[in-house]
């Protein structure tokens, strides 16, 4: 029988693995857009190094070779079965935030030739829900690998991400679409509907 810790970190890899594939194509057809407005550098490439560290790489690390040892805690199967409910979750929204974007999503703070603002599907309800999705990976993160700084390194890191760029983002959104933003801003949550 596989331990539990083993058995969150086989799960937490297989969850990525599952990200991943949702993402691809959406990433390849992204990379040969003709843009209009492009923000990538500077900032924002800092902003994406940050969260790919905490979500990717320092978990990775702690999968592979268990390090750091010393901030590790005994795994819960309570979290392990809330972790297994998070993962589900986030995919499902993740998927749907890719379906109803479809060609318009892009990884960075850019807009497309013709660019439309997609206000159905899920949108309907949120503005940022792929943000969402991205808030349930840390907390998945947290809940399957049981130590501190592999665990929180999602939350530390897509955290800086999300909060230093939903203003720039809404406000590059506001500049392309004017009113059209502005309406759909103040019927809109961000991620959490009644909450923020
Ligand atoms: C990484 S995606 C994240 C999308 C959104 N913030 C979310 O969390 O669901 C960021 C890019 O998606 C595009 N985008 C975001 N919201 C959009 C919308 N409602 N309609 C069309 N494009 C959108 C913009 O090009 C933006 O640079």
């Amino acid at each position: 029988m596989i331990s539990l810790v083993t058995a969150g970190k086989v799960v937490w890899v297989a969850f990525v693995a599952g990200w991943y594939l949702l993402r691809r194509p959406f990433d390849r057809r992204a990379r040969r857009a003709r843009l209009t407005i492009d923000r990538r550098k500077g900032a924002d490439t800092i902003r994406l190094a940050i969260s790919a560290t905490g979500l990717g790489i320092i978990p990775l690390i702690y999968v592979a070779t268990g390090q750091p040892r010393s901030a590790s805690y005994p795994a819960s199967p309570l979290l392990f079965v809330a972790g297994i409910c998070t993962a589900v979750t986030a995919l499902v929204l993740f998927r749907l935030t890719h379906k109803a974007l479809g060609q318009m999503w892009s990884v960075s703070l850019q807009l497309k030739q013709d660019h439309k603002l997609i206000t159905t599907g899920i949108y309907k309800y949120l503005r940022h829900p792929m943000y969402t999705a991205f808030w349930l990976m840390a907390l998945t993160q947290a809940l399957l690998l049981p130590n501190y700084v592999a665990g929180l390194a999602g939350v530390v890191g897509f955290g800086f991400l999300f909060f230093s760029r939903i203003g720039p983002e809404e406000a590059m959104m506001e500049e392309a679409f004017g009113e059209e933003y502005h309406r759909y801003r103040a019927r809109t949550w961000r991620v959490l509907p009644y909450l923020y």
